[in-house]
């Protein structure tokens, strides 16, 4: 007797999934005990099925024996809060002023509800998240953000003052060394302290980025809602090198707050970590797809 249409068809498609799995090893191979650190940003997550698959993508990631270290945003979220209490702070080149009362909302969504909703949501996937900010085991030392922007009337360099914005001023890996050893997958929220005592905001791009070089990370990924850099023409540029990026700056290719994206993915791969790639959030698996198939979805970013 010969097999009906509908079995064909399903062991086709079962054959296909065997496949896929089967390529999966030597990438899984490839990346056993490495770290991957991974930005998750506020734009990323607004989809709950899409949180829920991040969350599932993560199990499996340390089920297979790699270390990923998830490092979250949520402007988006912080811009909601805000907008609640009524209080108005300006974006400077992408970065939030930072006054006393905006940090407060800020440690308490990025350090209370994101960094919950994450650990829960891998917690619930069949993982063990511990959640942490920069200020838990002195992992992030912060030092108010130092940056300087032209002014385009009178041409003089001038110094921003953008409140409690700090940036990473030394990364204490020993902590996440610890877990790396256990099951446990650490969820990281981009708040740091500084010498004083005193909370700083840091753009978590920046905070992921430091993290990375740090931690000898292998890959840095950057969750985002865009495909990756795209070129004039808008189409994927699927590799880049630091000297191209740079390029790509210059003739105004990349531009808005994809600049201190790659400037973060050029400052990991120049401080050891192997590649960084920018990619979309908003394709489901975006993470399984890009480190266990041939093609990549998104740019990658490597050294000269
Ligand atoms: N060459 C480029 N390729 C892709 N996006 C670009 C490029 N140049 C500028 N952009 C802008 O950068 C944005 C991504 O940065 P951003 O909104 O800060 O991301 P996130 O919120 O994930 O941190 C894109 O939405 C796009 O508007
Ligand atoms: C200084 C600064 O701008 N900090 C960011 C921190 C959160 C963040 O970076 O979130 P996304 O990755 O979702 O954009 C902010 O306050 O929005």
């Amino acid at each position: 007797m010969s097999d009906s249409p509908d079995i064909l068809h399903d062991r086709s498609s079962w054959l296909e999934r065997a496949k896929t799995l089967s390529e999966a090893l030597p990438f899984m191979r490839q990346f056993s005990d490495e770290t991957l650190v991974i930005k998750f940003g506020g734009h990323a997550m607004e989809s709950d099925d899409l949180f829920r698959l991040f969350a599932r993508d993560i199990v499996l990631l340390k089920q297979v024996g790699i270390n990923p270290v998830v490092v979250h945003g949520g402007g988006p979220q912080i811009d909601q809060m805000l907008k609640r209490l009524d209080i108005n702070t300006p974006r400077v080149d992408g970065l939030r002023f930072t006054d006393e009362a905006t940090v407060e909302v800020v440690e308490m969504i990025l350090s209370g509800k994101i960094n919950k909703q994450i650990v829960s949501a891998i917690n619930e996937a069949g993982g063990f998240a511990v959640g942490l900010s920069g200020k838990d085991g002195h992992l992030i030392r912060a030092r108010k953000l130092r940056r300087t922007k032209k002014d385009p009337d009178s041409n003089i360099e001038r110094v921003l003052d953008l409140g409690f914005v700090g940036e990473p001023a030394e990364i204490t890996p020993h902590i996440l060394d610890f877990f790396r050893e256990s099951d446990v997958i650490p969820v990281i929220a981009p708040v740091g302290m500084g010498g004083a005592g005193e909370t700083f905001n840091i753009n978590a791009d920046t905070a992921a980025g430091a993290v990375a070089g740090a931690t000898g990370a292998r890959r840095l990924l950057m969750l985002t809602d865009v495909a990756g850099v795209l070129d004039k023409a808008g189409n994927l540029i699927p590799e880049m090198t630091a000297s191209q990026v740079k390029g790509y700056i210059e003739d105004g290719t990349i531009s808005g707050g994809m600049i201190p994206k790659v400037e973060t993915c050029l400052d990991a791969v120049a401080n050891g970590v192997d590649a960084a790639v920018i990619l979309d959030g908003r394709v489901p698996h975006a993470l399984l797809l890009e480190l266990f198939t041939p093609h990549g979805v998104g740019t990658l970013i490597k050294a000269d």
